[in-house]
């Protein structure tokens, strides 16, 4: 809306009040609510007899939001052009319904309506939904943290209003509807003031066609007065059109034509003198009058049958489709014009967006560092091997105390004595916590009572035994085998405690073995298994559990928060009505989603970059590929659960759900993803609804780079990439087409 167009108003006449962003101009002899009342009924008039056409007709509605009980019921109305229109009826009688379905917000079931001589939401030239619309609806609909001056700011470069001209008119409005100090947050104001901010809101870009829902409400008599006397200026000088409901039936006195709504129709639809010389002396008469007639007429059920007929035959009939025979308005404004405007929109919807981030610094940075934070948690805690475990220590062959703490090694010695001191000694003493009983009983006891985590025990002759054992050979009778047994008891409940104790176990006997070996003139290779492990070829022999685990669980971790924050703060704004606000302002829901990935960049791409400096700097997890992609994969599936987040925020009313469905949804994607199983470990069907997964391929790519040193080119990387880009896209298209869906 280029500040040219806005200045070319034909109609305006000289020497009235202007507004200097808009143009506005008080007609002259307009000064009296008399004046204005009978300019405004000449004018309704002169609309009747097709002077100016009509802005906004409806033919034929039905609208029902459950079977078999209709809100809007054949509905027919006709909005001049450049007149006040004010729509009275009594609570429930289906009003705001009506005005959703011209806004395009809702659909009727059946029937038609024309705004500017196209139907809303289908053609763009008309700017309805869009910049040529200002929507004022019941409720306060406003961000409750965004101050007056936001708010006004937000909407008015919504439409496409430049900075100057967005002061300029926020300080008229502030004149004209006595709004507090611009810097007052919503929250902090009076209903009457949210009313008033409500009000601006919707004049701010000075559109066309205004639709006021209550505007009203919660006003004194002297400022109810200055709202009429404002759209009066508004119709006189700009020929706006307006269309407004009010519980105040006198009040729509102002207006140039009222339409008198009962049970989803309309009674009437006449000037309010006209009203009042055919049924009474006042408004609140004439709906009583046209009320008890229409009682007395009753409703009968064959009306429903009647819309029912009426529906099948506008589904049928390419008639109902043709612009009634009513001489339409056409529009004034300049027509959007696509790419341009979506941007501007996207602009406004991402300066919105860093507003609210910016609001709470505490909650940013909490929300920043909960993945590292979490990422931390997990380094310290998981993959470690536990340490100083309890094992039980029979030793029947010498007294440990005595004989086994005196007991060292020289090399080169061969000493076939206490071998089992020799066996201990290299037990590594930051793994197991020898605990030593004097008969397997109490060993026994210790583990039954979880005192110890099992226990080894040596046979009385242990070395002398062990030493014929491996001197015999082939000829090596029972006994000897018998007595030069270790037995090993464990308590396998926990295979992670278990496995390390068994792995010391074995690594001691290796090395036991291997010196005695030495000490004794033979090759110690005779000692070892003949299943030689090399070098491995990735990663290495001590490879801890936590570089298998952190990286890719951290896929997991930034996956998950932005699904609960995303859905929490779409909920948030549709709640608030600021998204149905927005969408009467032309936005579109793709927008919305493509504004909040852009401010909703900021925050995964530092978490992401922290993540990986955490892993990589502090827990020293060493990256043989390229870091840059496993940023790339953190910040990717980021954007996954962000878009996830918005599909269950489309369809979800509640926070509460959202976030329930966010904790069903994650726990299987965390579970089957690999990120703490390896996927082959599960059953094979498991296997293929793991892989299709968000985080099962992605993940595999960040161990592939990290462990393996892969590049994007190779097939175990380039798909995680793949399939997040397709989730993020499906998501998205989930989510507008479940919106469009909604909106009905
Ligand atoms: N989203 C919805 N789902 C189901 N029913 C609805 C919905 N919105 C409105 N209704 C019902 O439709 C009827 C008309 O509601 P509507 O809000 O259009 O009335 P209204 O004339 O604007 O009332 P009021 O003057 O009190 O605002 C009411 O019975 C209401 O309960």
């Amino acid at each position: 809306m280029s500040g040219d167009i806005l200045q070319d108003d034909s109609s305006s006449e000289e020497g009235g009040f202007r507004n200097p962003a808009l143009n506005i101009e008080e007609p002259p002899g307009s000064d009296t609510e008399l004046d204005i009342r009978i300019m405004r009924r000449k004018r309704a008039q002169s609309v009747f007899v097709g002077d100016l056409g009509a802005a906004v007709v409806v033919r034929d509605a039905d609208k029902s939001y459950k079977a078999g009980t209709p809100v809007l019921m054949g509905l027919n109305m006709t909005v001049p052009c450049g007149s006040i229109y004010g729509l009275l009826g009594s609570s429930g009688c289906g009003k705001t319904t009506l005005l959703s379905c011209i806004i395009a917000n809702r659909k009727l079931d059946s029937g038609n309506i024309w705004v500017f001589g196209s139907k809303p939401g289908t053609d763009k030239s008309i700017g309805v939904p869009g910049k040529n619309i200002g929507y004022m609806p019941q409720d306060i609909s406003l961000y409750m943290e965004f101050s007056i001056e936001e708010t006004l700011t937000y909407f008015g470069t919504l439409c496409g209003m430049s900075s100057e001209q967005v002061k300029t008119t926020r300080a008229f409005l502030k004149e004209l509807l006595d709004l507090p100090k611009e810097s007052r947050r919503i929250s902090s104001l009076s209903g009457g003031q949210q009313r008033r901010v409500s009000f601006a809101t919707a004049l701010i870009h000075e559109p066309e066609l205004l639709i006021l829902d209550e505007p009203t409400v919660g006003v004194d008599p002297v400022l109810r007065q200055n709202i009429w006397k404002h759209l009066g200026k508004l119709v006189s000088s700009k020929r706006t059109t307006v269309i407004i409901t009010t519980h105040y039936i006198e009040e729509a006195r102002n207006a140039d034509n009222i339409g008198i709504m009962r049970s989803g129709r309309l009674l009437a639809e006449k000037n309010p003198q006209e009203l009042m010389d055919d049924y009474g002396s006042t408004l609140e008469k004439v709906v009583l009058r046209l009320c008890r007639k229409d009682t007395a007429l009753k409703i009968n059920p064959s009306d429903f049958a009647e819309v029912l007929k009426r529906r099948d035959a506008a589904a049928q009939n390419e008639d109902g489709k043709k612009i009634p025979d009513v001489r339409m308005a056409g529009v004034m404004k300049e027509p959007e014009t696509g790419v341009q405007d979506s941007l501007i929109r996207i602009k406004a919807l991402t300066g919105k967006n860093f507003a609210i981030l910016f609001r709470n610094l505490i909650l940013l940075s909490f929300v920043i560092w909960i993945p590292v934070f979490l990422v931390s948690i997990m380094c310290l805690a998981l993959g470690s091997d536990p340490t100083h475990l309890s094992i039980g220590l029979v030793n029947d062959e010498v007294d440990h105390y005595s004989v086994c703490t005196n007991i060292t090694r020289v090399i080169g010695e061969c000493n076939i004595e206490n071998l089992s001191c020799q066996f201990l000694r290299n037990i590594p003493e930051d793994t197991v916590d020898l605990k030593i009983f004097n008969t397997e009983e109490d060993a026994l006891t210790a583990v039954q009572e979880g005192k110890t985590w099992g226990f080894i025990k040596f046979p009385n002759e242990f070395s002398s035994l062990f030493w014929e054992r491996a001197a015999t050979g082939a000829n090596v009778d029972e006994a000897t085998l018998n007595g030069s047994e270790i037995i090993v008891r464990l308590d396998e409940s926990s295979k992670q405690t278990a496995a390390p104790i068994k792995k010391a176990l074995y690594d001691a006997f290796e090395d036991f073995i291997a010196d005695m070996l030495s000490d004794c003139g033979f090759d110690e290779r005779q000692g070892e298994s003949v299943l030689k492990f090399n070098t491995p070829i990735f990663g290495r022999d001590n490879t801890d559990f936590r570089e298998y685990l952190a990286p890719s669980l951290a896929v997991g971790i930034i996956f998950f928060f932005p699904i609960i924050t995303s859905a929490i703060r779409y909920i948030q704004e549709k709640k608030c009505g600021m998204m149905e606000r927005s969408l009467v302002a032309g936005v579109n829901v793709w927008e919305i989603m493509v504004a909040y990935s852009i401010s909703e960049f900021f925050v995964l791409a530092i978490q992401a970059l922290l993540t990986y400096a955490v892993l990589t700097l502090v827990f020293k997890i060493h990256v043989l590929g390229t870091g840059i992609l496993i940023v790339i994969t953190y910040l990717l599936s980021g954007y996954g659960g962000v878009s996830m987040g918005f599909l269950f925020g489309s369809f979800c009313t509640e926070e509460i759900q959202a976030a329930i469905l966010a904790m069903a949804a994650f726990f299987p994607n965390f579970l089957l993803s690999g990120l703490v199983w390896p996927v082959e470990g599960m059953p094979v069907p498991l296997q293929y609804v793991a892989y299709v997964l968000p985080c099962t391929l992605s993940s595999e790519s960040v161990r592939s780079i990290v462990s393996r040193g892969w590049e994007f080119s190779h097939p175990n990387v380039w798909p995680g990439f793949v399939i997040l880009i397709a989730y993020i896209v499906g998501y998205f298209i989930l989510t507008v087409l479940i919106h469009k869906v909604f909106k009905r």
